[in-house]
């Protein structure tokens, strides 16, 4: 790490002392405008991180910091299509597939704005004809059901955004994921579909993974003997950059959506990789994603530092993570439809940014990534919340909330919902003193002895940082938004730790050991090179099966 951003990391930490002893809550009392101050909107999306331990001085320690890492460096390297994912020595240039103004980028002979102009006319063409009953099925079916059966970047991204935006289906085709290599998924999958109105959709970046290759498979022997070996091209599409392994799987050509090298697989949504989520809302409704995601990169390009959204969250979260140790992080919306949100981002942060080695293949000096989960509130509130209030490790909130609702039922489910989203975050900040929560006790009119016996227990600390993303409405451009947010925030994060967010290389020792593996659990064959727990729960298994 650069001597200067190592320094100014030590005065974070420095600063982070000013809060002994003292608190947000002191702090907002302090201060009536700490709201104004310390939230940025950009159109439809405020973002308010009045909540938490960030200050003016901070603030402009943060930006410092930003600087001093060559942030704006990084970023225009990124957009040029600099090589900066160096291990795997590739440019790293998903947002050229969002990008409307269709910059001149040329990698090689290659005219990136060309290709995926190509690609998107083509997804238009087909999701078009699929949703109008202009492409059918082998027996001249129109099809219903669209199945992805694709894992990581391949599934999450185009899963994460079918569901959110299910509102805008609009009579397209039901769309189904199928990631798991457990056969429950594909199998409990298939069981509630007709063959004759089911398109399959294989999504793979390389065509090798072992989840998806296997499911693929099943799925093709499905409708070779449901609807005949002829049937098959039918109703396959395939979606990869690896178009040789695709023609001999025998997807037809005029049914491959290719996408490029540069495009990391949990940036692919808007790649071919979206194309379940086109059919599924249709293409205009797809465009109007992309163009959120578009706006996002030219905030995110053109916005000073300290009002420039994604920056604060990557800097905030660079804050907690490393001046004060904070390891983990929830993400909750107050969004139904957002349920696979967390999901999304655990791949999108964790994959990128749980590292260990530099750029340069040293270890880093600093923690790197937190542990993401989430679930949309309300549900969580009944599971994990009584640790984020209570318990001995404080965790860093990031709330989502929609102002608009799709709904029109009766009652007021929204207003509930946002209520309860408000007073989480509040809650956190604020907490309850034990003075204040026996006092309310006593005015409940429970006795003294009692009231000093549940106190601690009813005790808050209070002052847990979080932060709040309120939009207008979870629709097809606002989410294209908040998922760009995300890319730039998690980008931003892995320039100040001055690491490569772009391999995975954390992915692949497992997968090596259960290609060794795999012969002995299923086949019996001898185990030379595992140890000892490995091998006794092999013959375990195999026993359990009688197959020992
Ligand atoms: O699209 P593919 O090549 O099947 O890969 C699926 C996923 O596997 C990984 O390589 C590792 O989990 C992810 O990065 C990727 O999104």
């Amino acid at each position: 790490m650069d001597d200067t951003v190592a320094a100014l990391l030590d005065r974070l930490k420095t600063r982070r002392n000013r809060w002994n002893g003292h608190t947000l809550r002191a702090e907002f009392a302090a201060d009536p405008d700490r709201f104004d101050r310390f939230s940025v909107a950009f159109d439809d999306i405020l973002f308010d991180y009045s909540k938490t331990h960030v200050d003016a001085e901070t603030l402009a320690l943060l930006v410092e910091l930003a600087e001093a890492a060559d942030l704006i460096g990084w970023r225009e390297r990124k957009l040029s299509g600099d090589a900066i994912n160096t291990t795997e020595r590739r440019a790293v240039l998903h947002t050229a597939l969002r990008d409307r103004s269709r910059r001149a980028i040329h990698l090689g002979d290659q005219d990136v704005a060309a290709d995926v102009a190509s690609v998107l006319a083509h997804m238009e063409d087909f999701t078009d004809a699929v949703r109008s009953g202009g492409i059918r099925g082998a027996t001249g079916e129109a099809f219903t059901d669209v199945v992805n059966i694709g894992i990581g970047g391949s599934d999450l991204g185009p899963r994460m955004a079918a569901r959110a935006l299910s509102p805008y289906r609009d009579g397209g085709p039901r769309v189904h994921y199928v990631a798991n290599v457990d056969g429950a998924d594909l199998a409990d999958t298939l069981a509630t579909l007709d063959p004759a109105r089911t398109l399959f959709l294989i999504a793979s970046k390389t065509f090798t993974t072992l989840e998806t290759m296997t499911n693929a498979a099943s799925a093709r022997a499905w409708i070779a003997g449901q609807l005949g070996e002829a049937a098959v091209p039918d109703h396959f599409a395939a979606l990869s950059t690896a178009l040789d392994k695709v023609a001999a799987f025998g997807v037809r050509a005029d049914r491959t959506f290719g996408f490029w090298d540069w495009v990391g697989g949990r940036y692919s949504t808007w790649s071919a990789i979206g194309l379940s989520l086109a059919l599924s809302i249709g293409f205009r409704n797809f465009s109007a994603f992309l163009d959120g995601a578009a706006d996002m990169d030219e905030h995110f390009q053109t916005a000073p530092l300290d009002r420039n959204i994604p920056v604060l969250m990557g800097m905030i979260g660079a804050w907690y993570r490393d001046a004060w140790d904070y390891r983990t992080l929830a993400v909750l919306p107050y969004d139904q439809r957002l349920e696979h949100f967390p999901a999304f981002l655990q791949q999108l942060d964790m994959e990128s940014n749980g590292k260990r080695v530099t750029r340069d293949g040293v270890p880093v000096s600093v923690p790197t990534g937190p542990i993401v989960f989430g679930e949309p509130g309300t549900n969580g509130q009944h599971a994990f919340y009584q640790l984020l209030h209570q318990g001995t490790d404080v965790v860093p909130c990031e709330f989502l909330v929609a102002c608009q609702p799709h709904e029109t039922l009766e009652g007021d489910h929204h207003a509930k919902l946002v209520a309860n989203c408000l007073a989480q975050a509040e809650a956190l900040m604020r907490g309850r003193t034990e003075e204040e929560a026996r006092a309310q006790m006593l005015a409940s009119g429970m006795s003294a002895t009692e009231a000093d016996r549940l106190a601690p227990h009813r005790t808050f600390p209070g002052d847990r940082p979080s932060t709040m993303l309120m939009y207008r409405k979870l629709d097809p451009r606002t989410l294209g938004r908040l998922v760009a947010l995300y890319e730039h925030k998690v980008f931003v994060q892995g320039v100040i730790w001055n690491i490569n967010s772009f391999d995975q290389y954390g992915v692949e020792l497992g997968k090596e050991l259960a290609s060794v593996l795999l012969g002995a659990v299923a086949g019996g064959e001898p185990l030379t090179a595992s140890d000892g727990s490995t091998a006794g729960l092999v013959a375990r298994y195999r026993a359990m099966r009688g197959e020992a």
